[in-house]
């Protein structure tokens, strides 16, 4: 059984019902697409629910127009659209208000927009910044390379040998030159959940801030960010069942208020002249140019997609389906999968098959028809710490099941065998 009704989530996801296998010159419609879809990537990037594109070609054909200036109806419509789409992600990650949310592309762009806005202007040869090993690259070439351009010291708080971080040693790094610790909230390789509200603790009695990488989070569990007391978290749509080009960054209100614009133009300011411009309120400061309009208003039809499941029951889903993949790939005497045990991490599984390479692992597998990635996940400082080039993942969503994760373990005997 499972905390809700699976197969009337799959519903939503016609593409769930696709067959795989042939020509990827035309997706799904060639003879050979014959094989269905088992769909493990969702790490990578969630499938969108009818209610979501729905909502997209709604937009579109109903009241598609530029936001925030326009008098026109349709203009209002849409700002007013796009504006509350701002309260529903506040109150998904129990931000106070729309001030807190700035819509971004992703939780790439929102790790920039924190380390040039205020990393740029804020970081000097006396500070340090606090990450984790097992950081995305998203934050951990962001801060690295501000760090350079500021002289500003990283440091990586150690993962130990199960895939946990040492509380300890973050406790010694995060000292009084700290001035931002960035880590990641659930690692998107090795599953690790991190106790961000005690580093959220060490870095405030540093008088650091806390940014947290919630790619991995938002979507999959209950998010609190006042709870936690997050300086900053960033997540992407794309993950949770939102259309990509669109994510947020929140930050405390106070925070942003002081922080200088990350990019400028249109919309962001309030009077220009040829000497100087003044900024518009947030979030709308950090928001220039014409934003991703439809996304943004998609982004909050996906969030109460997933608040009707209820993220508890999401979280539990996730960690099921977690717990049963680590179990049945502990029956292999010859895979090593990376990370904690499998009843206490997120919703993927990163391992190695001992004698087949991830890539050919992924290539293989995919012949059975199940998508899983390949590679280094955008955590090569991770992978080199764990000594393996690259690793193959499995990661759940709300329509994943149990059968699907047999699916995979078939697919890797069948690997096994043509390699053996
Ligand atoms: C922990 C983590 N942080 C940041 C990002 C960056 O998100 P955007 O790409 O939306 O900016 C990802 C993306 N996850 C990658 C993307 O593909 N496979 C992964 O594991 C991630 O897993």
């Amino acid at each position: 059984s499972y905390p809700f009704d699976v197969e009337a989530i799959r519903a939503d996801f016609p593409i769930l019902d696709r067959k795989v296998g042939g020509d990827v010159e035309t997706p799904g419609e060639g003879p050979e697409d014959d094989t269905p879809l088992c769909y493990l990537d969702n790490a990578a990037t969630s499938h969108t629910p009818e209610q979501v594109v729905e909502t997209i070609s709604d937009y579109y054909r109903g009241y598609n127009a530029n936001v925030h200036r326009g008098i026109h109806q349709l203009s209002q419509e849409a700002s007013v659209a796009y504006e509350k789409a701002h309260d529903t992600v506040a109150d998904f990650i129990g931000a106070s208000g729309r001030e807190e949310i700035v819509f971004t592309k992703n939780t790439t762009e929102s790790e920039n927009l924190v380390a040039y806005a205020w990393g740029l202007n804020e970081l000097g040869p006396d500070d340090s910044v606090v990450m984790t090993e097992m950081e995305h690259h998203a934050s951990l070439v962001t801060w690295q390379q501000i760090a350079k351009k500021t002289g500003a010291e990283v440091r990586y708080i150690r993962v130990d040998e199960q895939g946990y971080l040492d509380m300890d040693h973050a406790a010694e790094l995060i000292d009084d030159s700290t001035a931002m610790v960035s880590v990641v909230h659930v690692s998107n390789t090795l599953g690790t959940v991190t106790p961000v509200a005690e580093l959220a603790d060490m870095a405030h009695d540093h008088g650091a801030y806390i940014f947290v990488d919630g790619a991995q989070s938002a979507p999959t569990r209950p998010v609190d960010v006042q709870e936690m007391d997050a300086d900053f978290f960033a997540f992407s749509g794309h993950k949770m069942c939102g259309p990509t080009g669109i994510g947020t960054l929140y930050g405390k209100e106070a925070i942003l208020e002081e922080m200088s614009p990350y990019l400028y133009g249109g919309d962001m300011i309030r009077r220009v002249t040829y000497d100087d411009s003044t900024w518009e309120d947030l979030p709308w400061k950090f928001e220039a140019g014409t934003p991703s309009i439809a996304q943004g208003i998609a982004f909050a039809a996906a969030v109460d997609y997933l608040e009707d499941i209820g993220m508890d029951a999401v979280q539990a889903h996730e960690e099921l389906l977690a717990e049963y993949a680590y179990d049945r790939l502990a029956e292999f005497d010859d895979v090593t999968v990376y990370g904690p045990p499998g009843d206490d991490r997120g919703g993927l599984v990163a391992f190695n098959l001992d004698s087949v390479h991830a890539h050919d692992l992924s290539s293989i597998v995919n012949e059975y028809g199940v998508a899983i990635r390949a590679g280094d996940h955008c955590t090569q400082p991770l992978h080199d710490k764990l000594g393996a080039a690259a690793s193959a993942r499995a990661s759940f969503y709300i329509y994943n099941t149990r059968e699907e994760v047999d699916r995979l373990i078939d697919a890797l005997e069948g690997a096994r065998d043509l390699f053996a």
